[in-house]
Parts: C-alpha cells; structure tokens; sequence
C-alpha cells in the first residue's frame, strides 16, 4: 500500500481533529479526500507527512514511517495557495530546484542531474518559458503547475494536493488533471483535498469522505450518493 493507516487519532489540545481513521490507498490511484472545512483534512495531509504526530494509531507509507518517507523525498506537498508567500522573491525555476534539495546535499549545490531533472518537470507542466519569471507573477494555475514541477522534480511517490483546484481557471484545471493522471499512471499515488464535494474532480478514481472519522471510501459516486450524504450531514434527503 501507498498509504496505510490504522486507528488514527489526532487531537490539538480540547479539538479532536481526526478520530479513528483507518485507510488504505493503493499505488496509481487518484483519492480524492472530501470534507467540509475543519473535517480534518489538512490535519490528515500533516499525520501523512510526518508533521504532526498521532495521539494514538499506525501510518506507514510505502511500507515506512511518515517522516521517514519523507526523509526519503517520497512525499510531495502542493500547498494551498493561501498558504504560501507569494512576494517571496524566488523564481519558478527555483521553485523547482527545491524538489531537489533531498539530494543536493547540505551545500544545496545543483549537479547537471538536478538542472536537467528541473528542466524536465518545467517541460512536462509547460512552464519552460516562464522559468525565470517570479513565482509571485504567475496565475493561480500556473504556480499550482509550478508546485506539480516540484513534485515531478522530487520523483515523489506519494502527492498531496490541497485544494488544488481553488482559484485556478477551467483551463488549468484541464491541464492539472492531465498532468495527474499522466502522474498516476506511472504508478503514483495522489491524493486531492477539496471541501468542495459538488466538484470532486472527475480525475479521482477513488474518494474518501471525512468528518474527523472516515464515513464513506470508494468510488467517488458512491462516495457522494445522496444517502451516504445525508447519512453524513444530517441532510433530509428530500429537503435538497
Ligand atoms: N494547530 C491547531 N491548533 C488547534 N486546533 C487546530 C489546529 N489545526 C487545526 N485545528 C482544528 O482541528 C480541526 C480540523 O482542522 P483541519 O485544518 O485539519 O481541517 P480541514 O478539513 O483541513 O479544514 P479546512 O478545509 O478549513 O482547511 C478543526 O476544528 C480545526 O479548528
């Protein structure tokens, strides 16, 4: 598995933020992870990585533990966009780069291997030519696909995506997909945050739906049938 968790608790002081969750994702699949704001997305993405440590339960990814994986460069992180600093003065070519750190060593010094890698991962989210231009001058889309770069760059196995669809126009949005399924189809496995449930994206070959616990995984229309829903929300079927 590319994701195994078990029994999963995380908590932040008095807000249990995920409760038990239990969940396998295979290699070469697209999950996409559906919940409303506060389920406990974000704070899953973290356990993933490594970032915050469960009260109790079991992650391994690929077989390690989450820091470890990430250590390894297996993990890659696309932020959401309210998350990053876009006045930070770095090129998207630099954006990039920092895929390669993992493996620069500490003098972060870029071998023809790592510039060629970059170039490589520009090319394939067509972003050659802008390369040079500030990652802050870019669309929504375009840094969303700069960020995919990084990821690409890594050869990360594993990418975590939040919200990666917010702000980006139809056209990136087409693109991004095609970029993910091209990446899934090498055998990654990738994994979609969005409270955005009406707009899972039709890339996600599998969906989870959280709410601090994981109420329904599958495919994604089971996933988001009516019943499941109301099940969830507390919705009156006939009411929507
Ligand atoms: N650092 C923190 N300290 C205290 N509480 C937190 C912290 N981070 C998250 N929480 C709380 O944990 C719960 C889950 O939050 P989380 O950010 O994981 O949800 P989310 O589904 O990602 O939400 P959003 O879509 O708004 O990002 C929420 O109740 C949130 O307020």
């Amino acid at each position: 598995m590319s994701v195994r968790a078990r029994h999963v608790t995380v908590s932040y002081r008095e807000t249990l933020a995920l409760d038990d969750v239990t969940l396998d994702i295979a290699p070469g699949r697209v999950c996409g992870l559906l919940g409303v704001n506060g389920s406990g997305k974000s704070t899953l993405f973290k356990a993933l990585m490594g970032l915050v440590r469960p009260d109790s339960g079991e992650i391994r990814l690929l077989g390690r533990d989450p820091k470890r994986a990430r250590g390894d460069g297996l993990i890659a992180y696309v932020p959401q966009s309210e998350a990053v600093d876009w006045t930070f003065p770095v090129t998207v070519a630099d954006v990039v780069l920092m895929g390669r750190y993992g493996r620069m060593g500490p003098m972060r010094r870029a071998r023809p291997a790592d510039r060629a890698a970059v170039a490589d991962a520009l090319e394939r989210v067509g972003l050659t030519a802008l390369a040079r231009n500030p990652i802050g001058a870019l669309s929504g889309g375009q840094r969303k696909r700069a960020f995919v770069a990084r990821g690409i760059a890594q050869e990360a196995e594993l990418l975590l995506l939040d919200e990666p669809f917010a702000g980006v126009d139809k056209g990136s949005e087409a693109m991004i997909s095609e970029l993910l399924r091209g990446l899934r189809d090498e055998g990654r496995t990738i994994m979609i945050s969005t409270h955005d449930l009406a707009g899972a994206p039709a890339l996600c070959d599998e969906a989870v739906l959280l709410h601090q616990r994981v109420l329904a995984h599958g495919p994604v229309a089971d996933v988001l049938a009516p019943e499941t829903l109301a099940r969830t929300f507390g919705v009156a079927e006939g009411a929507r």
